[in-house]
């Protein structure tokens, strides 16, 4: 179907019909939107006898694109029942089989004022409040859309409590979707935060006491056997992007179980503020199979299932029965993000669908390419290549090892050097010390890459002193790692030392931007995951960077959906980086920056979504065909706007 996924309704008097169409056989037919056909299953249906009224055996839309079609066959195919695809199993069910009671109704009055996604609260016109019956249920005035986003970032910046503005903007999002996406889009330097980290940390681990309503899919171990049933209980059918989580490690919180479903919920919105990704084919989805957090265990107000983690062989089954469900529901072209599952997963889970399915680890391969592209734009201030640097990093997990392999993947296809050789300029420190080879056969199997022989070293001052690197990477999720010592040490080395705290929130960064440049004595080329404010530090004002994901995913998801791109390849994480790195200007080198400003970003997503769609149509990875000739422009026009539609 090639109509764009949010409309549920085609307009027959804007189609290819050899008859007028007689609107009798259409039993779900609005009176507000006489000529518009739903979209839906069991409209399907109904729609086989307007079909055949209408002497045709299909509905095409302006495009050519076939809407709906009746079968010409004299014995339907077992899924085709009355003449269209069963899509449900409604009309294969027999009586004692349960179904799904989809139906569709056309909002109006009171309970289209309750409806998010088409709700405009004051902004309906008079028009619009006789012709939908509201009357009466909305005091008089009547404002523009850019007035209440101004009156509503008027409320947000009383709050003083970050929490408080978490839960305005997630009520926003269940009761106005589009003025939330508006607000988001206009003020994301302000408003990422809230919606982002660091707020949707604190978020998740209070989840259950500011819990109102659900938002995304709960699948638990109770659900198992049932998953495709669950995931049919979503309202929306035409799903592009899954964020999924276990919740096991939440940002660098911990394991926050059923209550993790605050980072898909988040990672989500900015797919759709961020990327232009429609809302309503994006899914948040947090597998519970419990959690170890003793403290969520015994909280009264937890979510979630109150056991322990299922592990082992239950968590590999309800996993594949999840991401088996996912293919068979929404087919291969649904994009996967994997998001906060503890590395002992991750890297299993990553490497076991990377084959059959479009899956996507934003903490292992996102965060690489954005801390990538954060490399590319520094050598700007360091100079050479990456080859001629030397990088430590605190934490040799998802993020630190997945940063390293993407670093020594562009090492070698730059320098034409084998990836064994890339990687010996690249050392890591777990929390056991320094990873060389006296504890290859200890370590765990994503760490064996990175044993370089040398002594052991416990501290990461020692290891600094040792190494010598000229980049410093934090991703432990531990704060306050990189001590005074640590920071000084690394600019004794360095002219210019380069320091990444990336671990969120920002109770857990290795440091602040204060320290980074105070210690450093404002000579450090300093980023962090999470957002600090510029820096006045001897008459000076520094912009620290945020290296974060967010920067990626978004454009990156938005590539592949528009390609029909049908696996992820290593080669669109390098497209998506250097993407990114282009984008950083002289007036941002200007302030010490070495990414360019969130405010321009869905233009950065538009560009990372074209590179990235560039590469998988090369790599034969596409399966939208013809390939678009300008692919960024295509990327801009596919993008959601979130102004209101006026309606009939
Ligand atoms: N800015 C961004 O875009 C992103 C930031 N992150 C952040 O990075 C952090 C880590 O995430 P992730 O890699 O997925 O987590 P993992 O759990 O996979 O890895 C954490 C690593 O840190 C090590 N570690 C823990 N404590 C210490 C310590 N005190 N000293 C030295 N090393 C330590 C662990 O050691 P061991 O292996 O021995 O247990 C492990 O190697 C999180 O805070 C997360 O929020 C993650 C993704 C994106
Ligand atoms: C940003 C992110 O994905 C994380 O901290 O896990
Ligand atoms: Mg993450």
């Amino acid at each position: 179907m090639a109509f764009p996924i949010d409309h549920t309704f085609v307009d027959l008097t804007k189609l290819n019909l050899p008859n007028k169409p007689h609107l009798g056989h259409v039993t779900n037919m609005s009176p507000f939107r006489p000529n518009l056909l739903p979209i839906f299953p069991r409209a399907l249906r109904t729609s086989t006898r307007l079909l055949s009224s209408l002497g045709s055996n299909r509905v095409v839309d302006p495009n050519g694109s076939v809407l709906i079609e009746t079968t010409t066959s004299p014995s339907p195919s077992p899924d085709v029942t009355g003449g269209v695809q069963d899509v449900y199993g409604e009309d294969a069910a027999t009586e004692d089989m349960p179904i799904t009671p989809w139906s569709l109704s056309v909002a109006s009055g009171y309970t289209l004022l309750r409806d998010p996604h088409h709700n405009k609260g004051l902004a309906f016109s008079q028009r619009e409040r006789d012709a939908h019956y509201l009357r009466g249920l909305l005091p008089p005035t009547v404002i523009s859309q850019d007035l209440q986003v101004k009156k509503m970032m008027h409320t947000l910046r009383h709050y003083q409590v970050p929490l408080q503005r978490y839960m305005a903007m997630m009520d926003l999002q269940e009761t106005n979707e589009r003025l939330f996406y508006k607000l988001l889009i206009d003020h994301v330097e302000e408003l990422l935060p809230v919606v982002y980290t660091p707020t949707v940390g604190e978020a998740c681990q209070k989840y259950g006491s500011i819990f109102l309503r659900p938002q995304g899919l709960f699948i638990s171990l109770k659900e198992k056997g049932k998953i495709l049933e669950v995931l049919r209980n979503w309202p929306e059918k035409n799903i592009q992007v899954i964020v999924v989580t276990d919740g096991e490690r939440i940002l660098g919180l911990g394991d926050l179980g059923c209550q993790g479903m605050g980072i898909p919920v988040g990672k989500l919105s900015l797919y759709t503020a961020l990327g232009g990704v429609r809302p309503s084919a994006c899914l948040p989805v947090t597998i519970d199979v419990g959690t170890n957090n003793e403290k969520l265990l015994n909280d009264e107000f937890y979510i979630g299932l109150r056991q322990r983690r299922a592990t082992g062989e239950e968590y590999s089954e309800l996993m594949h029965e999840f991401m088996t469900a996912v293919k068979q529901n929404y087919g291969e072209k649904v994009v996967i993000q994997f998001e906060d599952f503890a590395n002992h997963n991750a890297f299993d889970l990553l490497a076991k669908y990377g084959t059959t399915h479009l899956v996507f680890n934003d903490d292992i391969q996102g965060t690489a390419s954005v801390v990538l592209a954060g490399l590319l734009g520094a050598l700007r201030f360091v100079g050479g290549s990456l080859a001629n640097h030397r990088f430590l990093f605190l934490g040799a997990g998802e993020a630190g090892t997945g940063i390293a392999e993407l670093i020594a993947l562009e090492i070698s296809k730059k320098s034409q050097i084998p990836l064994e050789e890339a990687r010996k300029n690249i050392w890591l420190v777990d929390s056991k010390g320094l990873i060389v080879s006296s504890r290859k056969e200890s370590i765990q199997h994503f760490k064996k890459p990175w044993a370089h022989d040398h002594k052991p070293i416990k501290d990461l001052v020692d290891a600094v002193k040792a190494i010598k690197p000229t980049v410093l990477i934090g991703t432990s999720g531990v704060g306050q790692t990189f001590t005074q010592d640590v920071v000084e040490t690394m600019a004794e080395l360095n002219e210019k030392p380069i320091i990444l705290s990336l671990s969120n929130p920002t109770s857990q960064s290795e440091c602040t931007a204060e320290q980074a440049y105070k210690w450093s004595k404002g000579r450090a080329i300093f980023a962090s995951g999470s957002p600090f404010a510029p820096v006045e530090y001897e008459g000076k004002t520094y912009v620290p960077g945020q290296a974060n994901n967010a920067y990626i995913f978004p454009g990156f998801g938005l590539g592949l959906i528009m390609s029909g791109t049908i696996r992820v390849h290593d080669d669109m994480l390098l497209a998506a980086s250097e993407a990114l790195a282009e984008q950083l200007m002289e007036e941002h080198y200007e302030k010490g920056m070495i990414f360019p400003p969130f405010r321009n970003i869905r233009k950065i997503s538009a560009r990372i979504a074209a590179r990235v769609a560039a590469k998988a149509y090369e790599l034969g990875l596409a399966t939208r065909l013809p390939q678009p000739k300008e692919l960024e422009k295509c990327a801009e026009s596919s993008m959601y706007s979130p102004s209101y539609h006026s309606y009939r």
